[in-house]
Formats: structure tokens, C-alpha cells, sequence
């Protein structure tokens, strides 16, 4: 188990991230926000899985390419944030309303089983057991993961929530 000590230093660790897109060439956009995180130091894409075409959860805007990765990290979590931060500037970001459209979101969902509540970052995050959206495609690459505040696996949490938004588009990145 991951305790309050294993912040301060980085270790090889699994994390899970959720990408999305609804800017731009959106399936150019993951596929290059892959490699990106590839290269960076530290951080290695093990699997990534298919992409999905989603119903926009917020206000009204175009469907959103929304994909899933496992990554091997010998990051801390506010170290790994950070980067995804840096990479979503990188791919031209902007912020102007809440659950807006984006070029590209990247969101920390799982950093092993550790549990964190700090103010600018939550794991897992708060809002991924009840995201049909992160559940279909993270149950593709790692259906037995426990999240650890439920306690359930992410096959079984994706039992429980509506994915009528969800669209398999039978697509696999090109990273
Ligand atoms: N697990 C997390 N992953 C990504 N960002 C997080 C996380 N926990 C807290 N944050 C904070 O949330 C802030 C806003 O993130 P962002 O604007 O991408 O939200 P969003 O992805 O649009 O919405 P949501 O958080 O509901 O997915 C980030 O600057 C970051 O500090
Ligand atoms: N379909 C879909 N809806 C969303 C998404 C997303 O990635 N896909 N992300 C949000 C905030 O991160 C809010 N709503």
C-alpha cells in the first residue's frame, strides 16, 4: 500500500490517466499527446486503449474523442500532474468555462491504490466512478484495478453507470 512517505520521493509506480479531446484534429491530438508522454522522463505508455466518441458531459459542444492509458511512473503524483498540466499548455489548452471544450484534457485518475486530497489535487479522481466516458475505455486496459475509495474493481463500477454516450469508434491510436 502506498503511504504519506512515498510522496516525497518518486518510485516505479502504475498510474492511470483519461485523455480527451474536442478542439482541433482531436484524433491527431491523442495520438501525439501519447508520444509526448512517452518521451517525457519518467514516464513510460504501457497500453492505451481504443478511442470512444462521447456525449459532452456539461455544457452543449461538439462530441469529445476520449481515450485511457496505464503509465509507468517514476514521478511523484504532484510531479506527474504537473506534467500532464505542461503537456495539455503544449497542445494549446485553454480554460474559459467549467467542463468547456479543450484541445486536450489530461486527468490523473489512479496513482496505485493511494488515496490523496489535496488542494489542487484529488486520487483517485472524484469524479471517474460515476464517467461512463473514463469506466468504458480504462475497463479495456485495466478492468481488475481497485479503486481504492469503493473498493470495487473497474469492471465492476462500469456495471453501474449509464455508457448510452459512449460510442466504440474500433480505432487504436497510432502512437
Ligand atoms: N486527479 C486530477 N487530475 C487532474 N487535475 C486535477 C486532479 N485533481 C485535481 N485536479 C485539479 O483540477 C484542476 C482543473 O482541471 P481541469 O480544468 O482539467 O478540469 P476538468 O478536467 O475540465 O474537469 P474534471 O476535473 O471534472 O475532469 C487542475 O488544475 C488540477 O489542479
Ligand atoms: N464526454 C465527456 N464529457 C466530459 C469530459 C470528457 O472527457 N468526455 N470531461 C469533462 C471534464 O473533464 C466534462 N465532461
Amino acid at each position: 500500500m502506498m503511504t504519506s512517505d512515498d510522496l516525497e520521493t518518486s518510485k516505479l509506480t502504475m498510474s492511470a490517466i483519461a485523455l480527451g479531446s474536442n478542439i482541433g484534429d482531436s484524433r491527431a491530438i491523442l495520438d501525439s499527446a501519447l508520444n509526448v508522454l512517452n518521451e517525457t522522463p519518467g514516464i513510460t505508455v504501457c497500453s492505451y486503449s481504443s478511442y470512444y466518441s462521447t456525449d459532452p458531459i456539461g455544457p452543449a459542444q461538439p462530441d469529445i474523442l476520449n481515450a485511457c492509458a496505464i503509465l509507468e511512473v517514476e514521478l511523484t503524483p504532484q510531479a506527474l500532474l504537473e506534467t500532464l498540466l505542461d503537456i495539455e499548455q503544449q497542445f494549446g489548452r485553454v480554460r474559459h468555462e467549467r467542463w468547456g471544450p479543450r484541445s486536450l484534457d489530461l486527468d490523473l485518475l489512479l496513482f496505485e491504490d493511494l488515496i490523496l486530497d489535496m488542494p489542487n489535487l484529488q486520487v483517485p479522481h472524484p469524479r471517474m466512478t460515476e464517467r461512463g466516458f473514463v469506466l468504458v475505455p480504462l475497463a479495456e486496459i485495466a478492468p481488475d484495478w481497485i479503486e481504492p475509495v469503493s473498493g470495487e474493481a473497474i469492471a465492476t463500477l462500469l456495471q453501474k453507470v449509464d455508457c448510452s454516450g459512449v460510442r466504440s469508434l474500433n480505432l487504436q491510436s497510432k502512437m
